[in-house]
């Protein structure tokens, strides 16, 4: 009998990645505490939050533990501040203000969990934003779109405009490394709907 598979997220764009790569999957709530621990390095805390979700989400399904369980956690890092979901407009203006005409990284950590084991794979991608004015930031947030993303922008909407050049992988950016996931889930031993290798 083949594994059944979880995505511990509630984000449309990892569910929109993991049905591209081909898998049927059921969705779960990882509803975790995000906080940065005391000098966490921020390669940690992704990682450490992907296994958290991914490892919440499978005690939830302890009685059919043939389950594989993926979670995921991305965050906007420049000159070594961690920056998560802006709090409110002010927050959202100064991370924007921080990454204007600057390159920083976005690090994305995929956890999976099976047979109670978790393997993780961190992706770490550099962007950088031409300058940005104050208007421009401020009818930014009035659009909704800064709100539930990390670092204020979302590299698939709006904030394309902002953006002169990436190095690295756009999926993960956008919350879900496409060939890190896939990679993660062929080890495990499950198959895609239709395979193309
Ligand atoms: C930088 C960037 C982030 N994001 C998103 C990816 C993540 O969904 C979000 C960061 O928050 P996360 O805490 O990683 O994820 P989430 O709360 O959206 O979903 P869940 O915990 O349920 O899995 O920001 C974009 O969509 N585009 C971007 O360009």
């Amino acid at each position: 009998m083949s594994k059944k598979l979880v995505l511990a997220s509630q984000s449309p764009r990892r569910q929109a990645f993991l049905s591209q790569l081909g898998y049927e999957f059921d969705v779960l709530a990882a509803d975790i505490d995000e906080s940065p621990l005391a000098n966490e390095i921020p390669a940690d805390y992704v990682q450490r939050l992907a296994t958290q979700k991914a490892q919440h989400c499978f005690a939830l399904l302890s009685q059919s533990s043939d389950s594989l369980v993926i979670g995921s956690d991305t965050c906007v890092v420049c000159q070594g501040k961690i920056l998560g979901k802006p709090k409110d407009e002010a927050d959202c203006i100064a991370t924007l203000t921080l990454l204007s005409g600057k390159t920083h990284q976005v690090l994305t950590a995929v956890a999976l969990v099976a047979d109670g084991l978790t393997v993780a794979k961190l992706v770490s991608t550099e962007v950088t934003f031409r300058t940005l004015t104050l208007a421009e930031m401020q009818r930014y947030w009035q659009t909704g779109e800064p709100q539930d993303k990390a670092g204020s922008y979302a590299i698939q909407g709006l904030a394309g405009q902002f953006i002169t050049s990436i190095s690295g992988s756009y999926s993960s950016v956008v919350g879900l490394p496409l060939v890190e996931t896939k990679a993660l889930l062929t080890q495990a031993g499950l198959t895609a709907q239709m395979p193309i290798n």
